[in-house]
Protein backbone atom coordinates (compact mmCIF):
# COMPACT_ATOMS: atom_id res chain seq x y z
CA UNK A 1 0.00 0.00 0.00
CA UNK A 2 1.46 3.47 -1.11
CA UNK A 3 0.90 6.70 1.13
CA UNK A 4 2.36 8.85 -1.85
CA UNK A 5 -0.32 10.97 -3.15
CA UNK A 6 -1.80 11.22 -6.49
CA UNK A 7 -1.52 14.32 -7.48
CA UNK A 8 -4.11 16.69 -9.85
CA UNK A 9 -2.37 19.50 -11.40
CA UNK A 10 -5.27 21.47 -12.79
CA UNK A 11 -5.48 25.00 -11.84
CA UNK A 12 -5.11 24.67 -7.74
CA UNK A 13 -2.86 21.76 -7.91
CA UNK A 14 -3.83 19.01 -4.89
CA UNK A 15 -3.37 15.73 -3.41
CA UNK A 16 -4.81 12.76 -3.39
CA UNK A 17 -4.46 10.20 -0.39
CA UNK A 18 -5.60 6.64 -1.15
CA UNK A 19 -4.48 4.18 1.85
CA UNK A 20 -5.70 2.81 5.27
CA UNK A 21 -6.32 5.17 7.70
CA UNK A 22 -5.37 8.47 6.04
CA UNK A 23 -8.22 10.41 7.97
CA UNK A 24 -5.89 10.39 10.76
CA UNK A 25 -3.98 12.86 8.40
CA UNK A 26 -7.03 15.79 8.14
CA UNK A 27 -5.51 17.93 10.50
CA UNK A 28 -2.65 18.77 8.32
CA UNK A 29 -4.74 20.00 5.71
CA UNK A 30 -6.16 22.43 8.12
CA UNK A 31 -3.17 24.72 8.80
CA UNK A 32 -4.27 28.16 9.94
CA UNK A 33 -8.35 27.26 9.80
CA UNK A 34 -10.46 28.52 12.37
CA UNK A 35 -13.64 26.81 11.71
CA UNK A 36 -15.06 23.20 10.40
CA UNK A 37 -17.83 22.16 8.89
CA UNK A 38 -18.50 18.76 8.39
CA UNK A 39 -21.42 18.17 5.50
CA UNK A 40 -21.82 14.23 6.20
CA UNK A 41 -24.19 11.39 5.15
CA UNK A 42 -26.44 11.16 8.13
CA UNK A 43 -26.43 7.52 8.42
CA UNK A 44 -22.36 7.86 8.87
CA UNK A 45 -22.51 9.77 11.74
CA UNK A 46 -19.73 7.54 13.74
CA UNK A 47 -17.60 8.12 10.90
CA UNK A 48 -18.35 12.13 11.00
CA UNK A 49 -17.46 11.73 14.70
CA UNK A 50 -14.50 9.73 14.51
CA UNK A 51 -13.40 12.60 11.65
CA UNK A 52 -14.00 15.40 14.08
CA UNK A 53 -12.24 13.70 17.16
CA UNK A 54 -9.00 15.40 17.70
CA UNK A 55 -9.33 18.62 15.50
CA UNK A 56 -8.54 21.45 17.51
CA UNK A 57 -10.87 23.50 15.77
CA UNK A 58 -14.55 24.65 16.35
CA UNK A 59 -16.31 21.79 14.32
CA UNK A 60 -20.32 22.03 13.42
CA UNK A 61 -21.82 19.14 12.17
CA UNK A 62 -24.15 19.34 9.23
CA UNK A 63 -26.41 15.53 8.33
CA UNK A 64 -27.85 15.31 4.69
CA UNK A 65 -29.87 12.66 3.61
CA UNK A 66 -26.83 9.74 2.73
CA UNK A 67 -28.11 8.93 -0.95
CA UNK A 68 -29.31 10.22 -4.53
CA UNK A 69 -32.34 12.61 -2.54
CA UNK A 70 -29.40 15.05 -1.30
CA UNK A 71 -28.90 16.02 -4.80
CA UNK A 72 -31.52 18.95 -4.16
CA UNK A 73 -31.86 22.62 -4.64
CA UNK A 74 -33.69 21.88 -0.77
CA UNK A 75 -31.04 19.99 0.66
CA UNK A 76 -28.39 22.77 -0.86
CA UNK A 77 -30.35 25.64 0.81
CA UNK A 78 -30.02 23.84 4.16
CA UNK A 79 -26.71 23.08 4.05
CA UNK A 80 -26.46 27.25 3.37
CA UNK A 81 -28.44 27.92 6.11
CA UNK A 82 -26.10 25.39 8.22
CA UNK A 83 -22.93 27.22 7.10
CA UNK A 84 -24.49 30.76 7.88
CA UNK A 85 -25.38 29.62 11.67
CA UNK A 86 -22.14 27.72 12.09
CA UNK A 87 -20.54 31.14 11.18
CA UNK A 88 -17.99 29.69 8.44
CA UNK A 89 -16.12 32.40 6.56
CA UNK A 90 -13.20 32.58 4.32
CA UNK A 91 -10.78 31.90 7.15
CA UNK A 92 -12.80 28.36 7.77
CA UNK A 93 -13.23 25.17 6.06
CA UNK A 94 -15.97 22.98 4.38
CA UNK A 95 -15.38 18.83 5.28
CA UNK A 96 -17.55 16.47 2.71
CA UNK A 97 -18.33 13.21 4.01
CA UNK A 98 -20.30 10.31 2.51
CA UNK A 99 -20.80 8.75 -1.16
CA UNK A 100 -20.49 10.61 -4.38
CA UNK A 101 -24.05 12.34 -3.46
CA UNK A 102 -22.80 14.11 -0.61
CA UNK A 103 -19.23 14.87 -1.83
CA UNK A 104 -21.02 16.62 -4.87
CA UNK A 105 -23.41 18.28 -3.00
CA UNK A 106 -20.86 19.40 -0.27
CA UNK A 107 -18.48 20.27 -2.65
CA UNK A 108 -20.94 22.76 -4.75
CA UNK A 109 -22.03 24.13 -0.90
CA UNK A 110 -18.32 24.77 -0.21
CA UNK A 111 -18.06 26.60 -3.64
CA UNK A 112 -20.98 28.92 -3.58
CA UNK A 113 -20.91 29.78 -0.13
CA UNK A 114 -19.08 33.17 0.29
CA UNK A 115 -17.70 32.51 -3.35
CA UNK A 116 -16.02 29.35 -2.58
CA UNK A 117 -14.44 28.12 0.69
CA UNK A 118 -11.92 25.42 1.49
CA UNK A 119 -13.17 22.52 0.57
CA UNK A 120 -12.07 19.00 1.53
CA UNK A 121 -13.46 15.41 0.41
CA UNK A 122 -13.57 12.36 2.28
CA UNK A 123 -14.73 9.93 -0.35
CA UNK A 124 -16.53 7.08 1.50
CA UNK A 125 -18.58 4.56 -0.90
CA UNK A 126 -15.93 3.13 -3.48
CA UNK A 127 -17.55 4.98 -6.37
CA UNK A 128 -16.80 8.45 -4.25
CA UNK A 129 -13.23 7.47 -4.18
CA UNK A 130 -12.42 6.33 -7.43
CA UNK A 131 -14.58 9.40 -9.56
CA UNK A 132 -17.08 12.07 -7.67
CA UNK A 133 -14.40 13.55 -5.06
CA UNK A 134 -11.46 13.67 -7.74
CA UNK A 135 -12.23 16.29 -9.95
CA UNK A 136 -13.84 18.78 -9.07
CA UNK A 137 -17.02 17.97 -10.62
CA UNK A 138 -19.81 19.47 -8.12
CA UNK A 139 -23.51 19.77 -8.36
CA UNK A 140 -27.18 18.87 -7.76
CA UNK A 141 -30.17 17.19 -9.58
CA UNK A 142 -33.43 18.43 -11.14
CA UNK A 143 -36.03 16.50 -11.85
CA UNK A 144 -35.27 17.37 -15.14
CA UNK A 145 -32.40 15.65 -15.37
CA UNK A 146 -28.95 14.57 -13.54
CA UNK A 147 -26.42 17.42 -12.04
CA UNK A 148 -27.86 20.04 -14.48
CA UNK A 149 -26.76 22.21 -11.69
CA UNK A 150 -23.57 22.88 -10.75
CA UNK A 151 -19.54 23.79 -11.29
CA UNK A 152 -15.91 23.15 -11.26
CA UNK A 153 -14.53 23.78 -7.96
CA UNK A 154 -11.46 21.90 -6.77
CA UNK A 155 -10.84 20.46 -3.62
CA UNK A 156 -8.21 21.48 -1.67
CA UNK A 157 -7.29 17.82 -1.03
CA UNK A 158 -9.20 14.14 -1.11
CA UNK A 159 -8.57 11.89 1.14
CA UNK A 160 -10.06 8.71 0.30
CA UNK A 161 -9.34 6.63 3.54
CA UNK A 162 -9.89 2.72 2.55
CA UNK A 163 -11.44 2.12 5.80
CA UNK A 164 -14.16 3.53 5.56
CA UNK A 165 -15.00 1.16 3.10
CA UNK A 166 -15.34 -2.08 5.73
CA UNK A 167 -18.89 -0.88 6.30
CA UNK A 168 -19.89 0.09 2.99
CA UNK A 169 -23.10 -2.77 1.49
CA UNK A 170 -21.52 -4.76 -1.35
CA UNK A 171 -24.12 -3.88 -3.62
CA UNK A 172 -22.85 0.05 -3.05
CA UNK A 173 -19.09 -1.41 -3.64
CA UNK A 174 -20.72 -2.84 -7.06
CA UNK A 175 -22.23 0.39 -7.86
CA UNK A 176 -18.23 2.07 -7.61
CA UNK A 177 -16.75 -1.15 -9.35
CA UNK A 178 -18.72 0.30 -12.67
CA UNK A 179 -16.52 3.38 -12.63
CA UNK A 180 -13.12 1.68 -11.64
CA UNK A 181 -14.02 -0.92 -14.85
CA UNK A 182 -14.98 2.37 -17.05
CA UNK A 183 -11.24 3.78 -15.87
CA UNK A 184 -9.98 0.19 -17.55
CA UNK A 185 -11.96 -0.05 -20.69
CA UNK A 186 -10.95 4.26 -21.52
CA UNK A 187 -7.82 4.08 -20.12
CA UNK A 188 -5.81 1.17 -17.93
CA UNK A 189 -6.63 -2.04 -19.28
CA UNK A 190 -4.59 -3.48 -16.41
CA UNK A 191 -8.04 -2.73 -14.05
CA UNK A 192 -9.93 -5.37 -16.55
CA UNK A 193 -6.86 -8.03 -16.30
CA UNK A 194 -6.31 -7.77 -12.59
CA UNK A 195 -10.28 -7.61 -11.74
CA UNK A 196 -11.34 -10.93 -14.42
CA UNK A 197 -8.56 -12.60 -12.39
CA UNK A 198 -9.72 -12.20 -9.26
CA UNK A 199 -13.30 -10.84 -8.86
CA UNK A 200 -13.93 -12.43 -5.90
CA UNK A 201 -10.65 -10.38 -3.95
CA UNK A 202 -11.50 -6.98 -5.78
CA UNK A 203 -14.89 -7.31 -4.09
CA UNK A 204 -13.31 -8.26 -0.74
CA UNK A 205 -12.73 -5.25 1.59
CA UNK A 206 -9.84 -4.77 2.43
CA UNK A 207 -7.75 -6.60 0.27
CA UNK A 208 -4.88 -5.21 -1.42
CA UNK A 209 -6.45 -6.45 -4.75
CA UNK A 210 -9.14 -4.05 -3.85
CA UNK A 211 -7.04 -1.13 -2.81
CA UNK A 212 -4.62 -1.57 -6.14
CA UNK A 213 -7.84 -1.18 -8.25
CA UNK A 214 -9.00 2.04 -6.63
CA UNK A 215 -5.25 3.39 -6.73
CA UNK A 216 -5.30 2.45 -10.74
CA UNK A 217 -8.79 3.81 -11.22
CA UNK A 218 -7.56 7.45 -9.18
CA UNK A 219 -4.57 7.75 -11.12
CA UNK A 220 -6.60 7.27 -14.57
CA UNK A 221 -9.08 10.24 -13.41
CA UNK A 222 -6.43 12.59 -12.11
CA UNK A 223 -4.66 12.03 -15.50
CA UNK A 224 -7.64 13.27 -17.58
CA UNK A 225 -8.82 15.82 -15.45
CA UNK A 226 -5.32 17.37 -14.59
CA UNK A 227 -5.05 17.42 -18.53
CA UNK A 228 -8.55 19.34 -18.90
CA UNK A 229 -10.84 20.48 -15.77
CA UNK A 230 -13.46 21.95 -17.31
CA UNK A 231 -14.51 19.75 -19.68
CA UNK A 232 -13.33 20.94 -23.91
CA UNK A 233 -15.43 19.90 -26.37
CA UNK A 234 -13.31 17.45 -27.91
CA UNK A 235 -13.11 16.46 -31.63
CA UNK A 236 -12.80 12.80 -33.03
CA UNK A 237 -10.21 10.97 -31.36
CA UNK A 238 -8.73 14.19 -29.75
CA UNK A 239 -10.69 13.76 -26.62
CA UNK A 240 -10.63 15.56 -23.05
CA UNK A 241 -12.29 14.99 -19.86
CA UNK A 242 -15.90 13.91 -22.14
CA UNK A 243 -13.43 10.80 -22.03
CA UNK A 244 -14.80 10.22 -18.59
CA UNK A 245 -18.49 10.49 -19.66
CA UNK A 246 -18.15 6.72 -21.16
CA UNK A 247 -21.54 5.23 -20.74
CA UNK A 248 -22.91 8.19 -19.00
CA UNK A 249 -25.33 10.05 -22.52
CA UNK A 250 -27.66 6.52 -21.83
CA UNK A 251 -26.72 5.67 -17.47
CA UNK A 252 -28.00 9.56 -16.93
CA UNK A 253 -30.84 8.97 -19.07
CA UNK A 254 -31.84 6.04 -17.06
CA UNK A 255 -31.34 7.15 -13.96
CA UNK A 256 -33.98 9.88 -14.54
CA UNK A 257 -35.83 7.36 -15.91
CA UNK A 258 -35.65 5.03 -13.36
CA UNK A 259 -36.48 8.33 -10.73
CA UNK A 260 -32.89 8.45 -9.10
CA UNK A 261 -33.83 4.68 -7.92
CA UNK A 262 -31.17 3.16 -9.59
CA UNK A 263 -27.73 3.25 -7.96
CA UNK A 264 -25.64 5.70 -10.28
CA UNK A 265 -23.09 2.92 -11.08
CA UNK A 266 -26.28 0.33 -12.27
CA UNK A 267 -27.10 3.09 -14.59
CA UNK A 268 -23.55 3.61 -16.00
CA UNK A 269 -22.99 0.07 -16.19
CA UNK A 270 -26.06 -0.68 -18.42
CA UNK A 271 -24.91 2.56 -20.53
CA UNK A 272 -21.22 0.89 -21.11
CA UNK A 273 -23.14 -2.09 -22.75
CA UNK A 274 -25.20 0.47 -24.88
CA UNK A 275 -22.05 2.54 -26.14
CA UNK A 276 -20.18 -0.72 -26.99
CA UNK A 277 -23.04 -1.96 -29.05
CA UNK A 278 -23.23 1.61 -30.75
CA UNK A 279 -19.43 1.10 -31.39
CA UNK A 280 -19.95 -2.42 -32.38
CA UNK A 281 -22.37 -1.68 -34.94
CA UNK A 282 -20.39 0.55 -36.67
CA UNK A 283 -17.65 -1.87 -37.04
CA UNK A 284 -15.34 0.44 -34.13
CA UNK A 285 -14.70 -2.45 -31.96
CA UNK A 286 -14.77 -5.89 -32.87
CA UNK A 287 -16.70 -9.22 -30.96
CA UNK A 288 -14.22 -9.96 -28.39
CA UNK A 289 -14.42 -5.86 -26.67
CA UNK A 290 -18.32 -6.12 -27.19
CA UNK A 291 -18.48 -9.38 -25.16
CA UNK A 292 -15.83 -8.56 -22.78
CA UNK A 293 -17.94 -5.46 -21.82
CA UNK A 294 -21.03 -7.85 -20.86
CA UNK A 295 -18.91 -10.56 -19.76
CA UNK A 296 -17.03 -7.88 -17.08
CA UNK A 297 -19.96 -6.40 -15.83
CA UNK A 298 -21.61 -9.25 -15.53
CA UNK A 299 -18.71 -10.80 -13.20
CA UNK A 300 -18.87 -7.66 -11.03
CA UNK A 301 -22.70 -8.19 -10.57
CA UNK A 302 -23.38 -4.85 -12.10
CA UNK A 303 -26.87 -5.17 -14.68
CA UNK A 304 -26.25 -5.48 -18.30
CA UNK A 305 -29.54 -4.79 -19.45
CA UNK A 306 -32.80 -3.09 -19.41
CA UNK A 307 -36.33 -2.61 -20.16
CA UNK A 308 -37.65 0.64 -20.49
CA UNK A 309 -40.11 2.86 -23.14
CA UNK A 310 -37.03 3.84 -26.12
CA UNK A 311 -38.82 7.26 -27.22
CA UNK A 312 -38.76 8.29 -23.05
CA UNK A 313 -35.34 7.68 -22.41
CA UNK A 314 -34.01 9.45 -25.76
CA UNK A 315 -36.29 12.13 -24.53
CA UNK A 316 -34.05 12.34 -21.51
CA UNK A 317 -30.66 12.06 -23.22
CA UNK A 318 -31.09 16.10 -24.93
CA UNK A 319 -30.42 17.13 -21.67
CA UNK A 320 -27.00 15.24 -21.57
CA UNK A 321 -24.52 18.10 -20.58
CA UNK A 322 -22.66 16.80 -23.71
CA UNK A 323 -25.29 17.69 -25.96
CA UNK A 324 -24.77 21.08 -28.20
CA UNK A 325 -28.00 22.33 -29.70
CA UNK A 326 -29.84 19.04 -31.01
CA UNK A 327 -26.34 16.87 -31.54
CA UNK A 328 -26.50 14.11 -29.25
CA UNK A 329 -22.34 12.95 -28.47
CA UNK A 330 -21.06 9.59 -27.23
CA UNK A 331 -17.97 9.04 -25.74
CA UNK A 332 -17.34 5.24 -27.83
CA UNK A 333 -14.33 3.32 -27.77
CA UNK A 334 -12.38 2.43 -30.92
CA UNK A 335 -10.56 -0.61 -29.31
CA UNK A 336 -9.31 -1.04 -25.62
CA UNK A 337 -8.07 1.93 -24.05
CA UNK A 338 -8.68 4.30 -27.25
CA UNK A 339 -11.74 6.19 -27.94
CA UNK A 340 -13.67 8.86 -30.30
CA UNK A 341 -16.49 11.27 -29.69
CA UNK A 342 -19.78 10.22 -31.80
CA UNK A 343 -21.64 13.18 -32.83
CA UNK A 344 -25.62 12.45 -33.66
CA UNK A 345 -25.75 8.90 -34.36
CA UNK A 346 -28.62 7.64 -36.33
CA UNK A 347 -31.87 7.20 -34.94
CA UNK A 348 -32.00 3.68 -36.17
CA UNK A 349 -28.50 2.60 -35.05
CA UNK A 350 -29.05 4.10 -31.43
CA UNK A 351 -33.15 2.30 -31.22
CA UNK A 352 -31.29 -1.26 -32.06
CA UNK A 353 -28.23 -0.61 -30.03
CA UNK A 354 -31.11 -0.67 -27.13
CA UNK A 355 -33.20 -3.29 -28.82
CA UNK A 356 -30.07 -4.99 -28.27
CA UNK A 357 -30.28 -4.37 -23.95
CA UNK A 358 -33.66 -5.43 -23.70
CA UNK A 359 -33.65 -9.37 -22.17
N1 LIG B 1 -18.61 14.57 -9.40
C1 LIG B 1 -18.26 13.54 -10.14
O1 LIG B 1 -17.29 13.61 -10.91
C2 LIG B 1 -19.02 12.27 -10.01
C3 LIG B 1 -18.47 11.08 -10.53
C4 LIG B 1 -19.18 9.91 -10.40
C5 LIG B 1 -20.40 9.91 -9.72
N2 LIG B 1 -20.89 11.06 -9.20
C6 LIG B 1 -22.13 11.06 -8.44
O2 LIG B 1 -21.96 10.24 -7.29
C7 LIG B 1 -23.23 9.78 -6.87
C8 LIG B 1 -23.18 8.30 -6.54
O3 LIG B 1 -22.29 8.11 -5.46
P1 LIG B 1 -22.34 6.76 -4.59
O4 LIG B 1 -22.41 5.59 -5.48
O5 LIG B 1 -21.26 6.86 -3.62
O6 LIG B 1 -23.78 6.82 -3.91
P2 LIG B 1 -24.33 7.60 -2.62
O7 LIG B 1 -23.54 8.78 -2.27
O8 LIG B 1 -25.78 7.80 -2.90
O9 LIG B 1 -24.12 6.53 -1.47
C9 LIG B 1 -24.81 5.31 -1.52
C10 LIG B 1 -25.14 4.82 -0.10
O10 LIG B 1 -23.96 4.33 0.54
C11 LIG B 1 -23.86 4.93 1.84
N3 LIG B 1 -22.47 4.94 2.24
C12 LIG B 1 -21.47 5.66 1.69
N4 LIG B 1 -20.32 5.33 2.30
C13 LIG B 1 -20.59 4.39 3.21
C14 LIG B 1 -19.81 3.64 4.14
N5 LIG B 1 -18.49 3.78 4.20
N6 LIG B 1 -20.44 2.75 4.93
C15 LIG B 1 -21.79 2.56 4.84
N7 LIG B 1 -22.57 3.22 4.00
C16 LIG B 1 -21.98 4.13 3.19
C17 LIG B 1 -24.47 6.30 1.63
O11 LIG B 1 -24.78 6.95 2.80
C18 LIG B 1 -25.70 5.92 0.79
O12 LIG B 1 -26.70 5.42 1.60
C19 LIG B 1 -24.20 10.10 -8.00
O13 LIG B 1 -24.98 11.21 -7.64
C20 LIG B 1 -23.29 10.44 -9.15
O14 LIG B 1 -23.91 11.33 -10.05
C21 LIG B 1 -20.22 12.22 -9.34
O1 LIG C 1 -15.59 13.61 -13.91
C1 LIG C 1 -16.16 13.55 -15.01
O2 LIG C 1 -15.96 14.39 -15.90
C2 LIG C 1 -17.12 12.48 -15.30
O3 LIG C 1 -17.77 12.50 -16.33
C3 LIG C 1 -17.23 11.38 -14.29
C4 LIG C 1 -18.60 10.72 -14.27
O4 LIG C 1 -18.38 9.41 -13.77
C5 LIG C 1 -19.56 11.41 -13.30
O5 LIG C 1 -20.72 10.63 -13.18
C6 LIG C 1 -19.90 12.86 -13.58
O6 LIG C 1 -20.62 13.42 -12.51
C7 LIG C 1 -20.75 13.04 -14.79
O7 LIG C 1 -20.68 14.35 -15.14
P1 LIG C 1 -21.80 15.09 -15.99
O8 LIG C 1 -21.11 16.34 -16.40
O9 LIG C 1 -22.15 14.20 -17.16
O10 LIG C 1 -22.94 15.30 -15.08
ZN1 LIG D 1 -20.28 8.54 -13.28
Amino acid sequence: MSWDPINVSAEHPYPVLVCHGNSRLLPEFLDGIDKVAIIYAENLVDQARQVAFGLSQEVTFIPVPGSESAKTAATLAQCWEGLAEAGITRSDAVIGLGGGSTTDLAGFAAATWLRGVRYIGMPTSLLAMVDAAVGGKTGINLPAGKNLVGNFFEPFAVLCDLDFLETLPSSELRGGLAEVLKAGFIADPRILDEFEADPVEALRAGSDLQARLVRLAVEVKARVVSADLRERTSQGSDIGRELLNYGHTLGHAIERYERFTWRHGEAISVGMVFAAELAHRQGMIDDDLLARHRRVLKLAGLPISHDGEWAGLREAMNLDKKTRGANLRFILLTGLAKARVCVDPDEQLLADAYAALVD
